[in-house]
């Protein structure tokens, strides 16, 4: 079953009296269990594609589905508990709380949804095991390196159920060895079920993806299914 389903998707901005296409009838399905790449020039309507699939915007033309429930034909409040529950999202510059260690920026996310908070912590501290940084979660982000952030961000992002990994340039900020361990993990939450749309500037991680979408102008102009599958890259033998 698609995860992430684009019907005829087109979002137009108004900027002052100019319309800007930023989207223009993009289809896009995403299944459990599979990570697609989207890659584009500046300006290409990459961060609004994920924007829109992770239910920050709404569109202004076609359907958006998440795990097969229709974005627009949800209430307000039901659509902010989609958000909560069953979509991650990871930005380029971490965007952890920095009054909260890594621990507590973990289990905010379920807190926020309502569970106790020693489960909640527990959940959070299992989380942080499987990014390889237990030993980090009393810490707070200043006292993390930039590889670390990003790793408690990516465990903040697929925390409790979710469905849904919505990823904006997460290597952007980090050097080539942070970058691959930040896609490995990426990788890995996909081999446990999720769906992941990653956009990055960079060819090499794109092609661990199962796809490649790439978009000009708003519009998908080609798609490739780079392959070997991410087995090899996750044993750590990276293919090209
Ligand atoms: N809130 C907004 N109001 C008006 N125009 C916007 C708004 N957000 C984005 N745009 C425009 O929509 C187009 C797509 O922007 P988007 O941020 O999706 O591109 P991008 O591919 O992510 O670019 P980059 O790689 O530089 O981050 C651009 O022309 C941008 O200027």
């Amino acid at each position: 079953m698609s995860v992430l389903e684009l019907r005829a998707v087109s979002k137009t901005y108004l900027d002052g009296a100019d319309e800007v296409h930023a989207l223009s009838d993009v289809d896009l399905s995403v299944e459990a269990g599979r990570m697609v790449a989207v890659m584009g020039p500046s300006g290409s309507g990459k961060s609004t594609l994920l924007t829109i699939a992770g239910a920050l915007e709404s569109a202004t033309a076609g359907e958006v589905l998440v795990a097969g429930h229709s974005l627009a034909a949800m209430s307000r409040d039901d659509r902010a508990r989609l958000r909560r529950r069953a979509i991650g999202y990871v930005f380029q510059d971490f965007n952890l709380l920095p009054g909260l260690t890594a621990a507590e920026n973990v289990a905010m996310p379920l807190e926020l949804d309502g569970m106790r908070a020693g489960k909640a912590r527990a959940v959070a501290l299992r989380t942080l095991a499987d990014v390889d940084l237990a030993d980090r979660a009393s810490r707070f982000p200043d006292q993390l390196s930039g590889g670390e952030r990003q790793r408690v961000a990516i465990a903040r992002s697929i925390v409790g159920d979710r469905k849904l990994l919505l990823a904006d340039e997460p290597t952007g900020a980090l050097d080539s060895t942070n970058g691959e361990a930040v896609m490995r993990l990426i990788l890995a939450a996909c081999k446990r079920g999720l769906a992941a749309v990653v956009v990055t500037h960079d060819a090499q991680l794109a092609s661990w993806a199962d796809r490649v979408v790439f978009i000009r102008d708003g519009r998908v102009v080609d798609r490739t299914a780079p392959r070997p599958g991410p087995d090899s890259l996750l044993a750590g033998k990276p293919t090209r």
